[in-house]
């Protein structure tokens, strides 16, 4: 079909559709030099073709009239193929259901699961996933409160007193301050079984936006990366829509990661796959851009630059 005087990707033969594109590290610079150009022109071009990636799928489940209070936005909602399902109780529609997907990492296919910022009245639903799942780490890329409004449910405690979530009780064990991030050390309970959950908190990254300096996103990535227990339990990460910020963090988490043992590197491939799981992860260009000058400036060693 032509849409808006283009082609739209369902009328594009398959062998067309462009599903990656990698540079090579040597010449990413020069790369970044020229998609930058006359005003980021052809970033814009390159992030246009992820438009539709993944938007033929069904999201069935999570427009069941039981399950929509249970979405923070109508517009962010779960893919059916890849949605992570609750353990249903006693046949009850909609039981099963959390707006989550299953994400490829770099380690793994289903490395990471993204969720919306929790509700209050799906906060419940978030620890049952984190107990299911054998979650050891959630990554939190968002502040509760943005400019007025709300972006999360504060799901954990406020103090080091134990709080039930359902039947799962949560107590902070610790908490160490950082000037973008918090790290903290949950203990995760359920009947006589306890767990040590990580919670990695980004606290300066404004929506819609960016984090400023970019470097900033790739200290929080090895900060996180250092800490996380290689072990093959799903990550949690959320945001308040679970998409943008989200779909940044885990894309630059991939890279970091890949230019260790490979010489080239496929920023437009990794975000391709993200959204073929769930909508919109690297929700817009700004962010994408991003991803690039941080690897840009890994590339370059500013990383290591130790802040006075
Ligand atoms: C319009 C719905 C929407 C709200 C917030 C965001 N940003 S986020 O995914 O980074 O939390 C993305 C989309």
């Amino acid at each position: 079909g032509v849409v808006d005087g283009k082609e739209d990707a369902l009328s594009i033969p398959e062998s067309e559709i462009i599903t990656s594109r990698p540079i090579r590290l040597k010449d990413f610079a020069e790369h970044y030099r020229i998609m930058s150009a006359d005003s980021d022109f052809r970033f814009s071009e390159e992030f246009e073709m992820l438009k539709h990636v993944g938007r033929d799928r069904s999201c069935a489940a999570a427009d069941f009239p039981v399950n929509r209070p249970k979405n923070r936005f109508t517009n962010i909602l779960p893919y059916d193929h890849s949605r992570v399902k609750l353990l249903p109780t006693d046949d009850e529609e909609g039981s099963d259901y959390i707006n989550a997907n299953y994400i490829p990492g770099y380690n793994s296919p289903r490395e990471f699961i993204v969720t919306q910022g929790p509700l209050h009245s799906t906060r419940d639903d978030f620890w049952r996933m984190t107990w299911e799942q054998n979650s050891r780490a959630i990554v939190m890329l968002t502040r509760c409160i943005e400019k007025g409004r709300e972006k999360c449910d504060h799901y954990w405690p406020l103090d080091t007193q134990p709080v039930y979530y359902g039947d799962i009780q949560v107590t902070i064990l610790n908490e160490s301050q950082y000037q973008d991030w918090t790290i903290s050390e949950f203990r995760v309970s359920r009947g006589d079984q306890s767990r040590m959950v990580r919670h990695f908190h980004f606290t300066t990254w404004p929506d819609f936006g960016v984090p400023d300096p970019p470097i900033t996103l790739v200290k929080f990535v090895r900060a996180f990366r250092d800490r996380v227990i290689p072990d093959s339990k799903p990550v949690i990460v959320h945001c308040s829509a679970g998409v943008g910020r989200s779909g940044t963090f885990i894309a630059l988490d991939r890279i970091l990661q890949h230019l260790h043992k490979y010489d080239s590197v496929d920023i437009f491939g990794i975000v391709y796959e993200m959204r073929k799981e769930r909508v919109w992860m690297v929700q817009n260009e700004q962010q994408y851009i991003c991803i690039h000058q941080c690897l840009l400036c890994v590339l370059e060693g500013k990383e290591n630059i130790l802040e006075p």
